[in-house]
């Protein structure tokens, strides 16, 4: 079954009332009209202890992490209370990602007062601005306001309004692997290193005396021991077991994760037959048809029964929204079904010929574009669903068509279908998917998109979805593959096998009455099996695999690309939480708050500026942000991040501000650790 991401602690409880997140203490009632959709919410009265969230300056109640307003986290990661395991459900729900998303659907950020203007004078390297190509280095901009504002004029295409930058020339992942990063960067380095030397050793010792200390806990016996330091030391060669840290400090021999040395099992079983995993992000302009598409898929493939279908049906109609059936399998909370909308990533699975697809549902509507983001992040190839429609077409390439087009790019996916849907309400015309393909194909190979295959739908009627299209209409001028077959042509995504364990978690189910608690995520490096011992970042603490799961089934290896639940035990589970990360305990990865970054900027309305109060995004992590420097950021609270030129998971990052993404980016540098 499909299974929900709420962006915070889950409860698995059979007697937690799901849907307690949507129920507030209210005083006032306002609603909004948003693409047609009355969307109602209400805000918690103001209580006397309460602390101001440095983006929106509303003052929370001081229980809640997170801005009830916009979401930033009020505590940095690195600050979570070991208590907060202890926190009634009542409290969780409060907390979620859900409650605050919800909350913050008709909040609009209250302006923030710049304190230094930005400086700009045209740049003389590789960056500079040319017609065309609106990349910028912000890092050597100086000069007058108003010439920065020049810099970023947009230059509509085809009447549409177009972020005014091109990927391809260059995209964030070539800024890295054509080696494009600046002298300044490169002559920072060795203060770099020595900085995040110092922070990795701190959490490495934290995670060697936890190791062993959680070692002792769990068994007394000189064998029970042996077996946890071996566990401890997978991947590590031999004679470095037990003695030393990445990065190094002084006196320690130092591993660098080069040294790192995957065992067999770590590594896919060539002779076994099993389908790869592919990560499939189904992105789109809100109402484009994405969570109808993926309940249909479900059914059509078996995933989803013929019961639960009547079920859905049934329900759906009763409360007079029987288009919605299918998209019911995957809206799953009472909320997003009576608005109608996806508010949260739902995460569900197929198997085609070539693949065992774990589908990413997104969320289209503007205001869950953070929720987006953190299922986008796990993407290895996505469907852009756009609807073929007059006015909603149009309306989504002004909305987030093109937004959620360039945040997958920026994640590193260069394969797209993009899938023309409800070609049934435009009779199957040829000149309307010419149209589309057109406008938006110009857009899409601009922005640096490798492979995109191009296939007109009508879900509703269920033309050509996994099989060769019925409808004559469509068969007349049609004759591609269908969307499973597209699916199929899809190239497999390469895999870091080789590397240590790495899986930021998106997602944690909590089980109070067992005392369990379960991190769910895609596993970007590594591998895991039940006994492993893994650190929790950024914590420091040790947690033992207990099991693991994919696809609702246990399963005993989980290697890099596989989206699953990973069961810990031996932690306090107040300390595994979404936007964390789970990391090999012998290869800490980085944790910092002062970084520099290289970016693309989308939203010329919303200038950089140095002073800037911004949301920053990064794997599931999100944090407020301070520009201090164009372009360094110096971030409210830490957060586990890794260099782009090490992990495009780790190093890939978005930044928002009221409620738009402004910019994308990679981080070139990890500056420093503030204490
Ligand atoms: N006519 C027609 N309607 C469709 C088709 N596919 C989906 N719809 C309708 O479009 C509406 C929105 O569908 P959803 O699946 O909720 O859209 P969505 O993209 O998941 O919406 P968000 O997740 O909120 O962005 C529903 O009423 C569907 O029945 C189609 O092929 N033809």
């Amino acid at each position: 079954m499909p299974r929900k991401v709420n962006y915070g602690l889950d409860y698995d409880d059979e007697d937690y009332d799901a849907y307690e997140d949507y129920d507030y203490d209210l005083d006032d009632d306002f609603g909004i009209e948003n693409n047609g959709k009355e969307l109602e919410l209400k805000r918690e009265t103001v209580k006397r202890d309460v602390w101001r969230c440095s983006i929106c300056t509303y003052d929370n109640e001081e229980n809640l992490t997170a801005c009830d307003i916009c979401g930033v986290l009020h505590n940095p990661l690195g600050r979570v209370g070991i208590n907060s395991d202890k926190k009634s459900v009542e409290g969780r729900c409060k907390d979620s990602g859900a409650s605050i998303m919800a909350k913050s659907l008709f909040a609009s950020l209250p302006r923030k007062i710049i304190q230094k203007a930005v400086l700009f004078h045209p740049q003389k390297d590789d960056f500079v601005i040319e017609e065309g190509n609106k990349f910028h280095r912000l890092g050597d901009i100086q000069g007058p306001i108003h010439e920065f504002q020049n810099a970023f004029i947009i230059h509509k295409i085809h009447n549409i309004n177009i972020a005014p930058f091109k990927f391809d020339v260059p995209s964030p992942d070539d800024v890295v692997s054509n080696g494009l990063r600046s002298s300044k960067v490169g002559s920072k380095a060795s203060v770099t290193d020595l900085e995040s030397s110092r922070i990795s050793s701190k959490v490495a010792k934290k995670s060697s005396a936890s190791a062993q200390s959680s070692a002792e806990w769990s068994d007394s016996s000189s064998v029970a021991q042996k077996d946890q330091q071996d566990t401890l030391n997978e991947g590590i060669p031999s004679g470095d077991r037990g003695v030393s840290y990445p990065h190094g400090s002084s006196g320690t021999k130092t591993i660098q994760s080069n040294d790192y040395k995957p065992e067999k099992w770590m590594l896919p079983d060539e002779g076994v037959d099993t389908l790869t995993q592919l990560n499939l992000a189904i992105v789109g302009h809100v109402d484009s048809g994405k969570s109808t598409l993926s309940g249909r898929l479900l059914h059509l493939l078996g995933r989803v029964s013929k019961k639960e279908m009547h079920k859905y049906e049934k329900e759906a109609k009763s409360q007079g929204k029987g288009s919605f059936a299918y998209a019911w399998a995957l809206d799953e909370s009472a909320e997003e079904r009576e608005r109608g909308i996806t508010m949260n990533v739902a995460v569900a699975y197929f198997d085609s010929s070539k693949y065992h697809v774990v589908v990413l549902d997104s969320p289209g509507h503007k205001d869950f574009v953070p929720n987006m983001i953190s299922g986008a992040t796990q993407a290895d190839a996505a469907i852009l669903l756009v609807d073929a429609s007059c006015g909603a077409f149009e309306a989504g390439i002004k909305g987030q068509t093109m937004e959620h087009a360039q945040l997958i790019r920026s994640f590193g996916v260069d394969q797209i279908i993009v899938a023309v849907n409800k070609m049934d309400v435009v009779e199957y015309s040829k000149d309307r998917f010419d149209e589309i393909k057109q406008t938006l194909g110009t857009f899409l190979q601009s922005r640096g998109f490798k492979n995109s295959y191009w296939v007109p739908l009508s879900v509703m009627e269920n033309q050509n979805l996994v099989s060769a299209p019925s409808e004559a209409r469509l068969l007349s001028w049609y004759h591609g593959p269908s969307l499973l077959d597209a699916i199929d042509s899809l190239q497999p995504p390469t895999r870091d096998f080789q590397k240590p364990l790495l899986m930021p978690i998106c997602d944690v189910i909590r089980s109070t009455s067992l005392g369990q608690v379960s991190a769910c995520g895609k596993l970007e490096a590594g591998a895991l099996r039940s006994g492993s011992k893994v650190l929790v970042m950024p914590s420091g603490e040790l947690g033992t695999v207990r099991s693991l799961e994919r696809d609702s089934q246990a399963c005993s290896i989980a290697r890099a690309g596989d989206n699953v639940g990973v069961t810990l035990q031996g932690i306090d589970g107040g300390h595994v939480m979404a936007g964390a990360v789970l990391c090999h305990p012998g290869f800490p990865v980085a944790f910092a708050k002062h970084l520099e970054l290289k970016v693309l900027l989308l939203d010329v309305a919303t200038p950089i500026l140095i002073g800037s109060q911004l949301e920053f995004h990064i794997h599931h992590a999100k944090e407020a942000a301070r520009v201090r420097a164009v372009i360094e950021v110096i971030l409210q609270g830490p957060v586990c991040v890794e260099e782009f030129s090490k992990s495009r998971a780790l190093g890939s990052v978005s930044l928002r501000a009221s409620g738009n993404t402004v910019a994308l980016g990679v981080v070139t540098r990890i500056i420093k650790e503030l204490e």
